[in-house]
């Protein structure tokens, strides 16, 4: 469980966050949507301890992570997969070396330890062939399915997905949503997806946040969502183009 307590942010005279407060339960896939530059992708950053709030808290595992050390911070990020906003692989080095990083950088494993596990996870998102190949010559999709594979290497309790589906076909994205979904009910992990794509939340989401006005403007479940009348959220809803059919 994750608790954003009455959370306060500014840079400078720009206010991105004047108390906001919600819970993610356990294994929900809770969506954050709301406009661009609303201060979604800041949020993800306190909620891995990346940035530090001017006040309030998040507890995870009964903790205030803005209270724990430099190695408890660490521990906590193990902790998390994040997806990243445009997959954020290195192109420098293989499909195989992007998934293999995070072992090398937080665990022990051997070469026969990390071969097995890395591989297990391009098999994961279907990309068992493609191990060797350049990320250069990957598709945005595939880029996606990469990023995923090096989530949840891991094996994470929570996972942060900025924008998952953005850039993508129609197919492509219901692919990834379909991967959301399995990890979250296959492995029971608690996901966090931020998105503009409200095909994308009908399809995964089981609580929604909704981001406005430097505040938390709603929070529900995806059938109080298609029966509120709340103004805000029914024209952010509407803006999206996306018809929500009863
Ligand atoms: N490190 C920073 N220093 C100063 N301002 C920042 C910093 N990070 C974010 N901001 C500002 O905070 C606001 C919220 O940014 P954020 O990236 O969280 O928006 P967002 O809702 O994720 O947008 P989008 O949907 O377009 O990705 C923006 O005005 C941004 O310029």
């Amino acid at each position: 469980m994750i608790e954003i307590k009455n959370l306060k942010k500014s840079f400078g005279d720009l206010l991105v966050w004047e108390g906001v407060s919600f819970t993610i339960e356990e294994g929900d896939i809770t969506a954050i949507i709301g406009r661009s530059g609303c201060g979604k992708s800041v949020l993800l950053k306190h909620i891995n301890a990346l940035l530090t709030p001017d006040e309030g808290e998040i507890i995870i595992d009964e903790k205030n992570i803005f209270d724990l050390d430099y190695v408890d911070k660490r521990l906590l990020r193990q902790k998390f997969g994040v997806l990243f906003q445009g997959s954020a692989l290195f192109d420098s080095i293989n499909t195989f070396e992007n998934v293999a990083f995070p072992l090398r950088y937080f665990t022990n494993q051997n070469e026969e330890e990390i071969h097995e596990n890395v591989m297990r996870a391009l098999r994961y998102v279907n990309l068992e062939n493609a191990a060797q190949q350049e990320t250069a010559e990957l598709s945005g999709g595939m880029r996606k399915r990469v990023g995923l594979a090096r989530a949840i290497i891991l094996e994470p309790k929570y996972i942060m997905y900025d924008e998952p589906t953005s850039g993508l076909d129609p197919q492509t994205a219901d692919e990834i949503n379909g991967l959301i979904l399995d990890m979250a009910r296959q492995f029971d992990v608690t996901s966090i997806v931020v998105t503009h794509d409200m095909h994308s939340v009908l399809e995964v989401a089981d609580k929604v946040a909704f981001l406005d006005q430097q505040k938390l403007s709603w929070f529900g479940t995806i059938d109080e969502m298609k029966q509120s009348n709340q103004k805000d959220l029914v024209n952010f809803i509407t803006a999206s183009e996306y018809q929500i059919k009863q």
